[in-house]
């Protein structure tokens, strides 16, 4: 069973702490919403979860293992993750990412392409530039990508950021068909999309998180869910 836990993370840029995480511990398979504000740390704890980026203090435990830098590249092998896009491969086609993607993580290289493309529903030349997808259609990829090589942990960081609805339905149908005894974390500010394929909640504020609630705690108690939850934790509002 996949676990993470962090102990006194903190992580500073400026001399203002943007992560400072006491203790956070999942101890169970599933998918959790990581939800919060602009500019929480959401996305910072995320790198900090899969080696992107080395807090200042405390420790990760990535399966009981500490991470470290001696052994950050074996645990990443555990991990798949998708961030918002950075331009650096734009100028890759297909075909050259899923080789580099397949060389980097020794795994066997298929017949074609065309099976990893088809399960997040892609109907492009492998010789198209990433750079001339749309933002929908490089989020399908990426997300195929980071699962290729079947990691333990996945962390999605805006995943339906860009798609259509039938963009949004193929990748929740995904990332549930993914998720089974898999550990999966995502971000989103669309708590609906987000409510529909998450177990369990965190939230955070000010680089802090709050206690891991789960969905139907959160649907027992508040009208509106997880719209309702957020307000409530965020806002101090009354349900
Ligand atoms: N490399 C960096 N250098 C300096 N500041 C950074 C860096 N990365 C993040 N920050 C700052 O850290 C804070 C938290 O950013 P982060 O991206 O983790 O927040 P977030 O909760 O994911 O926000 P959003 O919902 O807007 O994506 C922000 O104020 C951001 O400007």
């Amino acid at each position: 069973m996949p676990t993470l836990k962090m102990l006194d993370v903190t992580k500073s840029f400026t001399q203002t702490p943007i992560l400072n995480v006491d203790s956070l511990y999942l101890k169970t398979s599933g998918i959790y919403g990581l939800i919060g504000p602009n500019g929480a740390g959401k996305t910072t704890l995320l790198k900090c979860l899969c080696g992107l980026l080395f807090p200042d203090t405390g420790t990760i435990f990535i399966d009981d293992e500490r991470l470290s830098l001696t052994n950050h590249a074996e645990i990443l092998m555990k991990i798949g993750s998708v961030f918002a896009q950075s331009d650096t491969i734009f100028n890759l086609t297909i075909d050259e990412l899923l080789e580099t993607h397949y060389y980097f993580y020794k795994l066997k290289r298929p017949r074609d392409w065309h099976t990893v493309l088809d399960s997040v529903g892609l109907k492009v030349p492998v010789q198209t530039k990433i750079g001339d997808l749309s933002l929908g259609m490089r989020q399908r990829l990426l997300l195929a990508v980071a699962i290729t090589h079947q990691p333990e942990f996945l962390f999605l960081d805006e995943p339906f950021n860009g798609l259509d609805p039938d963009g949004v339905l193929i990748v929740k149908q995904l990332i549930q068909k993914f998720a089974q005894d898999k550990l999966v974390i995502i971000t989103s500010h669309d708590l609906t999309d987000l409510q529909a394929v998450i177990e369990h909640v965190l939230i955070m504020t000010a680089g802090s998180v709050h206690p891991i609630t789960s969905v139907s705690e959160i649907e027992n108690n508040y009208p509106n869910g997880l719209a309702d939850y957020y307000q409530a934790i965020v806002h101090d509002k009354k349900k």
